[in-house]
């Protein structure tokens, strides 16, 4: 597998709770690749948690911060990339990401909420109806995600083990041309 991947970084992309975190950091070691967590390198960089950055800079300042974060690891190869849900959002994140191979991690709202429910670490998620929340957010950016290089549909009875496998078996399909040169 790593002599088709040749370095190439992996990009995964995904609502809230979908597995994007747990499952890159299995995939990584299956493949000897570093693990890089857009939210994670965002929390050390400002010295604040998530609902911190949200409540006192606000989305948008969040926003700015992932695209920087992902302008600096995208120069590098041999990572797989946890992303942020929102990471589909902004343009110039896609440019990034191209770089590489996007795979979208895609479970049906009533798992990202049985995940989620007692989770208070998403501020998109603090909401008075989490499921209509999570059900806009998957309407509004379904058609981004879709755009992925890799669809992997998660159902209920899935290890985060099994989904990595799944991916690695995956990938071979959608290497594109560009990368095999
Ligand atoms: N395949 C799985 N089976 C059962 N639980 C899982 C699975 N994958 C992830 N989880 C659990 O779901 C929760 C959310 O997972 P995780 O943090 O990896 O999601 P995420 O996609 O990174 O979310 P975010 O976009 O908010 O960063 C965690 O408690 C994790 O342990
Ligand atoms: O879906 C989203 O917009 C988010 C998902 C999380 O990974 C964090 O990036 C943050 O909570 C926003
Ligand atoms: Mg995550």
């Amino acid at each position: 597998m790593n002599y088709l991947l040749k370095g190439v970084n992996l990009y995964l992309t995904g609502m809230m709770g979908v597995g994007k975190t747990t499952v890159g950091h299995l995939l990584a070691h299956q493949l000897g690749y570093g693990f890089i967590d857009t939210d994670d390198v965002i929390v050390k960089a400002a010295g604040k948690s998530i609902n911190e950055i949200f409540t006192e800079e606000g989305e948008a300042a969040f926003r700015q911060l992932e695209s920087d974060v992902l302008g600096q690891v995208c120069a590098y190869t041999k990572l797989t990339i946890a992303t942020g849900g929102g990471i589909v959002l902004r343009r110039e994140n896609w440019g990034y990401m191209r770089h590489g191979l996007i795979v979208w991690l895609d479970a049906p709202v009533q798992i990202l909420l049985n995940r989620l429910g007692e989770d208070d670490t998403r501020p998109l998620l603090q909401d008075s109806d989490p499921e209509g929340k999570l059900y806009s957010l998957l309407q509004q950016r379904q058609p981004l995600y879709s755009q992925a290089d890799l669809h992997i549909t998660i159902t209920d009875n899935q290890t985060p083990e099994e989904i990595a496998t799944r991916i690695i078996e995956a990938i071979p399909r959608v290497l594109k041309t560009q990368h095999q040169n």
